[in-house]
Formats: C-alpha cells, structure tokens, sequence
C-alpha cells in the first residue's frame, strides 16, 4: 500500500488526488497547496445577490473522450444537479465573432458559411479546404501555427483566424506557438494523410489512453442533448470545492492548504519534504522549483517552459446591452495588441445573472503574449488602469454608451503555459530522465500535455493510471 504526495491543489493537483483515492494500492493521499484555496485557475465570484463571475475558465467542452471524462468525475462527487449545459443549438455555441477593421464580424460556421465570402476574409473558406488538399507535407518535425496554416490554407486565415483563435485558447502568439504541441489533431492529421481535411475526414489516429473512457449517465446525457459547454449553478470554482469535499470525505485523502512546498529530498525510503511535517512519501507529482539540485536536469527543463499573464477584467452592465447574441468576440493581434477577447458571459448563462432586473455581465481578457509590451510589467500596473482599457474597449467595440455598474479585475500572473516550438521535446526528455533515474515522479497539470481543464484532469488519471493501472 502506498501513500502518495500531491504537490499542488490546482484542478489537475484535486483530480490526481481523486483517481488516487479510488485505488485500493493507496492508503493514503497527501495534497499540498500553497495557497489558501484550492482550484488553482478555477475561481469564482459568487456576489451576496446570487451573481456569479468567473476569473478563470467559464465553461468545459463535453466533447471527445477527456471531455466525457470530466463528466464522468462530476458524477461521481455529486454535481449532476449543478450543472448549466448549454446545447449546439444556442446562440452562444453558434455564434462567434472577430473585431476586425474596428466592426464586429461573426465568425463563417457550417457548409453555408464555408461557401460564402464572408467579411474580413476577400474569399469564401471553402476555396482554402479544396486547395488543402494538394498542398505538400512538411518535413519539419515541427512548426508554428501561423507557419503550418499559412502553408497549407493561406496567409489571410492563418493572420486573422488562427491569430485570433490562438489568443482565445492560449493567449498567445500563433507565430511562436507549436502546432504538433498546441493542435496535435492538426498535426497528426498532416503527418498520417497528408492533408488536415482528408485526416478529419478519414481519421488519423489518437492516443490509446484517450479512446478508453466508459461515459457514465451524464457523459450519455451530453451525448443525447449535444451539448457544446456546461457550467456549473454556482460558477467554475464549485468543481474544485466540490472535489476537495469529496476528498476529505473519502477518509483517505488529507488536504494541505497555506503548505508551500519548497524543497523536497529523495532517501531510499521516498520523498521527504523538509519544511512540513511529513516524513516518508513514497511518490510524489511535483513542481519545478522545489526539486532537489541533484535532479538539476529536471527542473532547468520544467523552468524553461513559458507562462504568460492574462488581466481578466469582469464587468457588468445595468441592462441589455449587446448589439449581437453570441459566445463573444476576438481580436487578432494587428486589430489590437493588448486587448485579446470578450466574453459575453449573459449569452451562455444567463443563470449566473443577478436577479434583480437585466444586466449584462462580460469578460475582458488582456495581454497575454503581449501583456509587457502593451501595459508594462505585471508587478506594476494598476488595476485602475486595465480597468480604463476594459471599459474602453467594450465601449468601442459593443457600443456600450454607460460605464459597468460593477467590476473586478485578476491579474492571473503566468496563468497559460505556452507550448512553443520543441515543447514536444522537451516533455518527452524529462518523462525519459523520470523513467532512467526511475524517480517516484509522475508530471501532471496543465504544462505537459494540453491546457483545457479536460485534459488536466485526464492528466492526472492517465498518471494514476500509469502508476497504478486502470482506477475502478
Ligand atoms: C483566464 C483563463 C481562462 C481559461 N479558460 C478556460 C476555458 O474556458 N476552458 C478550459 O478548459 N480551460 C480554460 N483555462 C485553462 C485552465 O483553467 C487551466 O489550464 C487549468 O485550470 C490548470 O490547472 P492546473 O491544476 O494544471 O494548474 P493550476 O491551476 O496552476 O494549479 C497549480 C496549483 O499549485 C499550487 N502551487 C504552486 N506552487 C506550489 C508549491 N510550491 N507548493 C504547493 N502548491 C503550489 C498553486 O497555488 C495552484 O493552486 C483558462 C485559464 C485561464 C487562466
Ligand atoms: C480572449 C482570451 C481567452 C478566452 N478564453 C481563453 C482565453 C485565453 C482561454 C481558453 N478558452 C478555451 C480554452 C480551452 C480549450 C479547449 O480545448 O477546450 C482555454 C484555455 C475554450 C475556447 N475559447 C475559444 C475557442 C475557439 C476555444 C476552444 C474550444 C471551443 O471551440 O470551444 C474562443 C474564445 N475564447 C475567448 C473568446 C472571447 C472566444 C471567442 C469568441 C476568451
């Protein structure tokens, strides 16, 4: 029987506790945050009037098998009652804009949209998908998404859509990030058809961990009802909490918060964490900076990896104030730097609205890539200011004519880790020193393999897994 150490209170840190707990070869678990809360990214306001705004991730794509996964968990600790699933059918999963040439343009869905010209692009998409077809394979062993895109669909898209659409999953910039890391259907699809349409058309294999997900009643019901995203009744944050209530009920786990782990020594009996009062670890999952200098290899290339700070300003408005009904809008990088979406939070859930008469709640995300550049170091700038850039911005963009009746603003400092080109190298190297050096260590959460909060979670079981075998 093993007792195992968590190093992090993050969603992937609570779901690697939880699929460690379902195992009858573990005594004990040990999770250990070092802040107060534990959620990680996953952090909700809920205001006295019952008005709930998110600061991290807003809602979770059932899709695929991480996605039916998720699900899966959120059954089992008891939240099916909680959920706000919002169907293909809705406005908010149709509808998607870009701010281009200083107007609103919704985003070309479905056949008909790929047949047309539809502004800002000067012609219709499907052009692009036939020539797709022709283009030659890469031989590079990786690539840019701008450079991977442009070469097989063309520069407009590449500059204006994937611009955008990588600012609006990453915060990042398209010409640095990694196509095999960031998009790794896209990547595969080229490799093993030669042809991203014909590999979504013909399949192009996934990885075998992701096709051995059973979907329980929930996963089926997203399935039967097409969901495109769910939330939860009282926001994001209520996933995590509902994990760590679970964990501590399971009678196995001990959770940790405001415990900093800041060294940590291998002895021939496990881990030991210097600082706390914990002796004997046999494995541990854990974070760059607290490792030994004796395994220096290991966390030079767990630093080396890059983080960018999102502002995520919320804002809410007394009345309806949107000019369009749709998820939000994105602006690619050469519209506005600094300014990288806005999310129309009262399309998808208008359950999270205040009862007390209509308002409008959004989100405007800023920085990113670009956060230095733009607004000047994160440790220095003022929430007054990004606020001022917020207002502005949806003022200019949605025509709002009045100030918000409300705001917050988190400054989530090096919240996105940004996969850049040889971010598959690297991974692979430290899970080969983890094997060679056969450390008690297993690397989980959102800077290995895919940011979602989907693919954190299928992170951590995958990892139990690979420790264990399969979970109950
Ligand atoms: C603004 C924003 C919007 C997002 N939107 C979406 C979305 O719409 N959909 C989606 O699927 N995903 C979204 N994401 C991504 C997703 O939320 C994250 O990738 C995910 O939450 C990361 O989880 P994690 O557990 O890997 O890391 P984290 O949440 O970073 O957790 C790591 C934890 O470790 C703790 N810790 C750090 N150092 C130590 C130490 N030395 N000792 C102990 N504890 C330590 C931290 O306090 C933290 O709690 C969004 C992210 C952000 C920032
Ligand atoms: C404007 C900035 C951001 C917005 N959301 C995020 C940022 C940085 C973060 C984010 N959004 C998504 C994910 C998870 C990806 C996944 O695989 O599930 C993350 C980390 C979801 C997402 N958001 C948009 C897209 C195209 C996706 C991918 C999945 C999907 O298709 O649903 C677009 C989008 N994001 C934002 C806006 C305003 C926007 C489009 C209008 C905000």
């Amino acid at each position: 029987m093993k007792t195992v150490a968590v190093l992090g209170g993050g969603i992937g840190g609570l779901a690697t506790a939880y699929y460690l707990s379902k195992s009858p070869q573990v005594a004990k678990v040990i999770l250990l945050e070092s802040s107060g809360r534990y959620g990680g990214w996953l952090w909700s306001t809920q205001r006295s009037d019952g008005a709930v705004f998110e600061h991290g991730p807003r809602g979770i794509r059932p899709a695929g098998a991480v996605g039916l996964n998720t699900l899966n968990l959120v059954q089992d600790i008891g939240l099916e009652n909680e959920i706000l699933p919002v169907p293909y059918s809705h406005n908010a999963s149709k509808n998607r804009y870009l701010y281009v040439n200083e107007k609103l343009h919704k985003m070309p869905s479905g056949l008909w949209g790929a047949l047309q010209t539809v502004s800002p692009f000067s012609r219709p998409i499907i052009h692009s998908i036939a020539k797709e077809i022709l283009v030659k394979k890469g031989k590079e062993d990786d690539e840019s998404i701008h450079s991977f895109v442009s070469r097989r669909l063309g520069k407009e898209l590449a500059d204006i859509a994937i611009d955008s659409l990588c600012r609006g999953v990453f915060a990042g910039d398209c010409r640095r990030l990694s196509v095999r890391s960031c998009f790794p259907p896209l990547y595969r699809a080229e490799q093993s058809r030669g042809s991203i349409v014909l590999g979504m058309l013909l399949g192009s294999g996934g990885s075998r961990q992701d096709q051995a997900v059973r979907p329980g009643a929930l996963a089926k019901r997203s399935q039967e009802e097409s969901w495109a995203q769910w939330s939860l009744l009282r926001g994001m944050g209520s996933l995590p909490e509902g994990l760590a209530d679970w964990l501590q009920q399971s009678g196995k786990a001990q959770l940790c918060s405001e415990a900093a782990v800041k060294e940590m020594h291998l002895s021939s009996s496990g881990w030991e964490v210097r600082d706390l009062p914990l002796q004997t670890l046999t494995e541990a999952i854990p974070l760059a900076s607290a490792l030994p200098p004796a395994l220096a290899p290991l966390s030079k290339q767990a630093q080396e990896i890059s983080y960018v700070t999102v502002a995520v300003v919320n804002l809410e408005y007394q009345g309806a104030i949107l000019p369009v009904e749709g998820f939000g809008h994105l602006i690619p990088s050469t519209e506005n730097k600094g300014v990288l979406g806005v999310v129309y939070d009262s399309v998808p859930f208008p359950q999270h609205n205040s009862p007390k008469g209509v308002t409008t709640r959004l989100t405007v995300m800023m920085g990113g890539a670009w956060f230095q550049e733009v607004f000047g170091s994160p440790d220095t700038v003022s929430e007054e200011s990004l606020l001022a850039v917020a207002t502005q911005a949806v003022r200019a963009h949605l025509g709002a004519g009045y100030p918000p009746s409300w705001s917050k603003v988190a400054l989530q400092k090096n919240c996105i880790p940004q996969y850049y080109l040889g971010h598959w190298k690297r991974v692979e190297s430290m899970r080969r020193y983890v094997a060679e050096k056969n450390l008690p260590l297993s690397l989980v959460g959102s800077s290995y393999d895919g940011v979602s909060v989907n693919d954190v979670i299928n992170s951590g079981r995958v990892a139990v897994e690979q420790l264990l075998g399969p979970t109950p």
